[in-house]
């Protein structure tokens, strides 16, 4: 259900993270990868990957200078990839950081990892750690503890699901409610062009505005943006859980490839991830200089909502009153709402109420 006001409104999405304290209480050993089994069992393990030498160096500062923190303060163990144990793994459950470095081929995006098999959250590594790590940088888990969705949600955050975030950077503020269009966009073609280049029948992922990925009627993913405001720019952390292999909660792609007869090949997260940040770069790029119009008539055919007709429910300024009205959806304002029609013409700006859109 959709709620229309005829004044705009704090867009709930978008909203500054609370102010938590930065200090570390942990200890993370400084050169070595090896940790204890008392300290492993009780600290967040992050791995660090550069796509370069340049940003491996980076990687190596910020493990030397001990500079990532968790949220709660609890403790770390930074390790480099290249030195970690895990470096050949060739384990489903674990994410392969060699194949996803091996095929990103952006120049910005997704060119540091930080990589943990089991954390809180990656939206809370990015959003904590904004000011460390290079505008870009992507946190990716393989299972989450305290996944965060969208309106305080929990997202369910088992194996099988593509966990990550990333940062991003702009400084008109006016368009950063677009960004998670954009984000949404380069996702559902990324799942399109592993499907197309590994010669598997395509999905039909769907956006659902504002931010979830539907397939067949049901949610597979979800995005999450969040933002501050630092030095004249908005600093957003895009976090995405995508369900790949995990058929819990709802469904997954691959469970809807075997549906569709093909069992030969599954989807990788690492190819949908590369593929992402690859799409996303591009995308950001035209954002930035022709504005969202020159990605619209691909969302659009993208979303699910496209001449869609919802029932609008209009409180009266008492709020004891409630008239129902049926629109038709044309397409989203410049400032990234819904606009729609009424069936005499009457055009209005529908917006999000939390999880009571259907
Ligand atoms: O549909 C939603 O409510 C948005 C869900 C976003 C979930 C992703 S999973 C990776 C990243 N880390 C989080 O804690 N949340 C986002």
């Amino acid at each position: 259900m959709l709620f229309v006001t005829s004044s705009p409104r704090f867009l709930s999405l978008i909203k500054p993270l609370p102010f938590r304290s930065l200090q570390n209480l942990g200890f993370s050993p400084k050169n070595l990868c090896l940790s204890t089994k008392m300290e492993s069992e009780s600290s967040t393990k992050l791995v660090l990957c550069g796509k370069s030498a340049v940003e491996e160096e980076l990687a190596r500062c910020l493990k030397t200078n001990n500079a990532l923190k968790l949220p709660d303060g609890s403790p770390v163990t930074v390790c480099l990839h290249s030195e970690s144990d895990s470096a050949g793994n060739d384990n489903d459950d674990v994410f392969r950081v060699n194949s996803y470095m091996n095929s990103i081929s952006t120049s910005r995006f997704g060119r540091l990892l930080v990589y943990s098999p089991r954390l809180a959250s990656t939206h809370d590594v990015v959003a904590n750690n904004f000011g460390e790590l290079p505008i870009g940088s992507v946190c990716v888990a393989d299972v989450q503890l305290k996944g965060r969705g969208r309106s305080k949600n929990v997202w369910e955050s088992p194996k099988g699901c593509l966990l990550f975030s990333f940062t991003i950077q702009i400084e008109d503020g006016r368009v950063v409610p677009l960004v998670q269009y954009v984000v949404s966009l380069a996702m559902t073609e990324a799942v399109n062009d592993v499907c197309r280049r590994n010669g598997m029948p395509s999905l039909d992922v769907r956006i659902k505005w504002p931010n979830d990925l539907y397939l067949d009627g049901l949610k597979v993913g979800g995005i999450l943006c969040t933002s501050t405001y630092k030095s004249k720019k908005f600093n957003i952390s895009a976090g995405i859980g995508l369900n790949i292999d995990n058929q819990k909660p709802t469904t997954c792609l691959n469970a809807a490839l075997q549906r569709l007869g093909y069992a030969a090949n599954q989807l990788q997260r690492e190819d949908i991830i590369s593929a992402f940040f690859n799409k996303f770069e591009v995308f950001h790029d035209i954002f930035l200089c022709q504005g969202f119009q020159a990605l619209e008539n691909l969302y659009y055919k993208t979303w699910l909502h496209s001449g869609q007709r919802v029932i609008v429910q209009e409180k009266n300024e008492s709020e004891d009153q409630v008239s129902e009205n049926v629109v038709t959806i044309q397409g989203l304002t410049p400032s990234g709402y819904l606009l729609a029609a009424t069936d005499d013409g009457q055009i209005c700006e529908l917006h999000p109420d939390g999880n009571r859109y259907t």
